[in-house]
């Protein structure tokens, strides 16, 4: 088992030349796994054992190196070939003189990647410098997880546990994830929504460490110099937003970082994509948010948002910028772009890049996902089914699109009658034909022939939905009225509240179940507590994209696929739906706990891979006989190792 081998807490570290502006900033920290110090005998300490390793080229002359060569193979299984491009220099060239040392004493403390705290043995502290710097006391990880546990608990403010967890984060890695693993279903909505959207709010006030990368538009024509600052070449995920649309919450400019921080977090809790293969990014172009702007505490560029040719050529020059830093089978994951710049974003590099949009996609396939699971419950074919949407943007569409494909497929029918089953209403009332002409272009498509109606429950009246999905990021806008009609024609009405956070929600769980009569089949985007009604307990679903992106992510990495395809995004929805047990089934879930993430995500990955590789997308050959048993292989696990 790997968690009992003995490791070395190495790190590459650089020197760079005083001469060098950013010189103080270039210090390295990398894992070598491959490493071996087998010959080495305790204390083991080596400051510059190495000779100079690599090249570090953060001079402006020779151009020719700068962009790091990482193999794309090593990037997904590890390894380091030559990186800084030391091999490619030639004689007059400045370089940096890499050495590779171990960590030890305060610095080993101090190093998230490393520091075990209180965990550390005799022998460790013993080897490598800590004695005295430590309180005699050992703890195991289990003793050091029930402590943080009960302080967390202590805490009556969700922030305060954020910053809490956050803190755990950046102090010692395993122990959080660790932490979170184990106890996923209390701590998701503190690292995640809803809690994760009020830290974004507040990021600048509750600011301490940064994490994660921010490339503003002060960094035009250098991006690609910002990508060397960051400590970790092998990068296989990328989340990236430019905090336009943060959950519900709207323009939160650079803060929306804590989006995908979080969103990397659950990457390698429920996903086990290990940690220093995650990469967070805020591209900072401005806000248009007055209060941010006028906020003393804000860390963002003070500016309106870049639009146009500023903005996209920006865009433009960060996803060349990513590939050149790390090669063509880094997934990059888009979040939380507002609608009108995420379909363009989607459209034009996914012919290009290996991407991914959360809001779109992912969203759409843990809907389809609990759809095909309620299937079991209203019975009848999704082609059966009459949808109808509050809200036409991003996960609106997206989701509408992903339901038609399997329409399609399911009864094979066209694309285009597959969508007649899908309504959509907008800010100016039920998409038709007639408004056409001033519809956005991804509403074209759900513009069907029908009288215009002005508001949701006119469109309720008329249409007869059998499901209603809401995300819209307007409140209380599934009201009474609203849910006892679609109550009134319907068994078993289907009602999904998505917007997030919590309190963005068009309903609550409680709201779905009391005016339904406890018949509502119902998933929300933000968990909600069970509710309790005439002596019946319903338990709701979080029909939440974090289902998704994780496993998917994996299945991707583990296939070495080259592009994210519909075909993939199917089978993903159509794994989730297969790990709703009957159990979860009889007390009305359409989702199956989050307890059994780890495996879910494992079952998701190995499905999205098998498409990848039956679409001839994989690159990772040959395949492996059992997928499900490569993924669980591939997972990080928190578990502390062994220093020799
Ligand atoms: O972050 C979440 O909880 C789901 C999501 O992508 C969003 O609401 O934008
Ligand atoms: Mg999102």
């Amino acid at each position: 088992m790997a968690f009992v081998q003995v490791s070395s807490p190495f790190r590459i570290l650089a020197c760079a030349a005083p001469s060098l502006p950013t010189a103080s900033q270039h210090v390295r920290t990398q894992s070598v796994p491959s490493l071996s110090l087998g010959t080495l005998q305790p204390p083991c300490i080596m400051p510059h054992v190495c000779p100079p390793a690599s090249v570090e080229n953060h001079v402006k002359e020779p151009k020719k190196l700068e962009t790091p060569d990482v193999n794309e193979d090593l990037a997904v299984s590890g390894g380091v070939r030559d990186v800084f491009g030391e091999d490619a220099a030639t004689e007059d060239q400045l370089i940096t003189p890499w050495s590779r040392n171990v960590a030890c004493g305060m610095e080993l403390l101090r190093d998230p990647h490393y520091n075990k705290g209180l965990a550390f043995s005799e022998k460790e502290r013993e080897y490598h410098y800590l004695t005295g710097l430590l309180p005699p006391t050992i703890l195991t990880q289990q003793m050091q997880e029930k402590r943080i546990l009960h302080n967390l608990r202590t805490y009556q403010d969700p922030l305060q546990k954020y910053v809490a967890m956050m803190d755990l984060q950046e102090r010692n890695e395993r122990l959080f994830y660790k932490v979170l693993i184990d106890n996923v279903e209390e701590l998701l909505p503190i690292v995640y929504t809803p809690t994760v959207g009020e830290a974004c709010q507040k990021y600048g006030s509750i600011f301490r460490r940064p994490r994660g990368l921010y490339i503003s538009l002060k960094e035009r024509g250098k991006i690609l110099e910002v990508f060397k600052n960051w400590p970790e070449k092998l990068v296989q995920v990328i989340v990236v937003t430019d905090g336009e649309r943060i959950l519900g919450l709207g323009d939160l400019g650079c803060q929306g970082m804590g989006i995908p921080v979080g969103k990397l977090a659950l990457y390698t809790a429920l996903g086990g994509v290990r940690p220093s293969a995650c990469l967070p990014i805020t591209i900072d172009v401005g806000t248009n948010n007055e209060t941010l702007l006028n906020d003393p505490f804000y860390i963002g560029l003070r500016r309106r948002r870049a639009i146009g040719e500023e903005y996209t050529s920006f865009i433009d020059e960060f996803m060349h910028a990513v590939k050149k830093s790390y090669g063509e089978k880094v997934l990059i994951q888009f979040e939380d772009f507002a609608n009108h710049n995420a379909f363009e974003l989607l459209e034009k590099y996914q012919k290009t890049h290996l991407v991914f949009n959360d809001d779109i996609q992912g969203t759409a396939v843990v809907v389809l996902g609990g759809l095909l699971a309620s299937l079991k419950l209203t019975g009848g074919t999704l082609a059966e089914h009459t949808f109808l949407f509050l809200g036409a943007g991003e996960a609106g569409t997206g989701i509408a699109e992903l339901i038609a494909s399997e329409i399609a497929l399911q009864g094979n029918v066209s694309l285009q009658e597959a969508r007649k089953r899908i309504w959509m209403v907008d800010s100016k009332g039920l998409i038709v034909k007639s408004r056409l002409d001033s519809l956005q272009r991804h509403k074209k498509n759900f513009a069907h022939e029908h009288e215009e109606c002005r508001d949701l429950i006119s469109a309720v009246k008329a249409l007869k939905p059998s499901v209603l999905i809401g995300c819209s990021g307007q409140r209380s806008t599934f009201t009474k009225e609203v849910l006892e009609t679609l109550a009134s024609f319907n068994m078993k009405p289907v009602v999904m509240a998505l917007s997030n956070p919590t309190s963005h929600a068009e309903c609550t769980a409680e709201e779905a179940y009391r005016w339904t009569q406890g018949r509502a089949i119902f998933g929300s985007g933000s968990p909600f507590d069970p509710v309790r009604l005439n002596e019946k307990v319903h338990v709701t679903g979080q029909a939440n994209n974090a289902y998704i992106f994780p496993g998917t992510g994996l299945g991707i990495i583990m296939s070495g696929a080259i592009r994210v395809h519909e075909d993939m995004l199917l089978a993903a929805a159509r794994v989730l739906a297969d790990q709703v047990s009957k159990e979860n089934m009889d007390n009305g879930l359409i989702y199956p706990p989050f307890q059994n993430i780890r495996k879910i995500s494992a079952n998701i990955a190995a499905g999205v891979a098998a498409k990848a590789y039956e679409l001839g997308l994989a690159t990772k050959l040959p395949q492996p006989s059992n997928l499900v048993a490569c993924a669980e292989s591939c997972m990080y696990s928190p578990q502390y190792r062994k220093y020799r």
